[in-house]
């Protein structure tokens, strides 16, 4: 096992199998000394790590776990939501989000939105154009979202270019009254941009998980954001086990043997394993504290503010994430609370 301290070309001279996160920049200078590598597989969604055309070439098999931390970003998504809706005295169920990128994350959000009766509207041209049958709508459109949020991959170049989607001419265009999330890549957002229109005065409401040069990231940008995050949305223990056991499944799939291990066997159980519903509260009331308690955005985001002072507490903090669960680890007693069904559809579990 190596740290990206200890990982280079030397080290990996002998490797016949490289299993990577998004830290380790797989390129042909990595695997310069090499000639014996059979199949390379990244625990991650995102994929920009990765010089798949080179692998390509080395006719080495490569795979990620598109889809491991999607439920995640989701309820990442989600806290940011509530926690900014309370800031600036929104209904949420009154409020439009524009979806960028409808993948796994995107789609997994849509899921949570449409249980909760939020307006939301998908803009995903690669996938409209491949025939996806859902309804699609165009950036304009997406513009004028109170909340918009971002799911695709980072792409330099070709049809579908991602970086810098929003540049300082989108940024600008954005009121004091829109939400902007980037829990995707840092380049979509023109983080320079941003800083700029920040000292100009603007007060846009941003809240970045992703940076642009992680981990040396722009500290100045900091102070300007609503929320922000150290590159850990998809970073539950479901979406991090989910991603090695997709990596184990398709290793030994690739190796000819019987794969005996189950993710579920793993999984502690949650220390906070059970919440009680007061149903005198209103739905929002409620929906607000059970997110919250199980995963409050606001933590992490004092504890980045108190504690990022560059690269190496960049990737401390990441590296040193507590433990975080996803709401399908907690179990609810809901007693007569009428809207059960919409808390337990967005994830959490009832009570035998
Ligand atoms: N912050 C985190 O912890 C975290 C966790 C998971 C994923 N991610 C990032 O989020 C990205 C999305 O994750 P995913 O699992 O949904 O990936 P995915 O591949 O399932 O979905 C990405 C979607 O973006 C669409 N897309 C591509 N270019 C586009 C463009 N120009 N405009 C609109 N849509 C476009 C694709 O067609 C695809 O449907 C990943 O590539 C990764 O970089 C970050
Ligand atoms: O692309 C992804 O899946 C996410 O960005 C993921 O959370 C990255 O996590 P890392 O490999 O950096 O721990």
């Amino acid at each position: 096992m190596f740290s990206h301290k200890t990982i280079n070309a030397e080290t990996l001279a002998d490797a016949d199998v490289l299993l990577v996160r998004s830290t380790t920049k797989v390129n042909q200078q990595l695997l310069a000394n090499n000639k014996q590598l059979q199949f390379v597989a990244t625990a991650t969604a995102g994929t920009d790590h990765i010089d798949q055309n080179y692998l390509a070439d080395q006719n080495i098999p490569f795979i990620s776990a598109g889809g491991c931390n999607a439920v995640a970003v989701a309820e990442y998504v989600l806290s940011a939501m509530l926690v900014m809706g309370k800031r600036l005295n929104w209904q949420l169920a009154d409020k439009t989000v524009g979806i960028v990128g409808a993948g796994h994350v995107g789609s997994a959000l849509a899921r949570v939105l449409t249980v909760l009766g939020i307006r939301h509207k998908l803009c995903d041209p690669p996938l409209a154009d491949a025939g996806d049958e859902r309804e699609f709508v165009t950036m304009n459109d997406i513009m004028q979202c109170d909340v918009i949020t971002l799911h695709v991959p980072w792409v330099k170049d070709g049809p579908y270019p991602t970086q810098d989607l929003f540049n300082k001419t989108r940024l600008a265009a954005l009121s004091d009254n829109q939400l902007l999330i980037n829990a995707c890549r840092g380049e979509v957002i023109n983080n320079q941009a941003a800083l700029e229109l920040f000292e100009q005065g603007t007060s846009l409401n941003l809240v970045l998980d992703v940076w642009e040069n992680e981990p040396s990231i722009n500290l100045d940008l900091i102070p300007h954001t609503a929320l922000a995050t150290a590159h850990i949305a998809g970073h539950t223990i479901e979406g991090k086990a989910r991603g090695t056991e997709m990596l184990y499944l398709a290793l030994c799939k690739h190796l000819g043997i019987q794969a005996d291990k189950k993710l579920s066997d793993y999984l502690p159980r949650a220390e906070l394993n059970t919440i009680q519903i007061n149903d005198k509260q209103d739905f929002w009331q409620i929906l607000h504290k059970l997110v919250l308690n199980v995963y409050n955005i606001e933590t992490d985001d004092q504890h980045f503010r108190a504690n990022m002072h560059g690269a190496e507490q960049f990737r401390y903090i990441r590296k040193h994430y507590p433990i975080r669960r996803e709401f399908s680890a907690i179990t609810l007693n809901t007693g007569n609370f009428a809207d059960s069904k919409a808390i337990y559809d967005i994830g959490f579990l009832a009570a035998k």
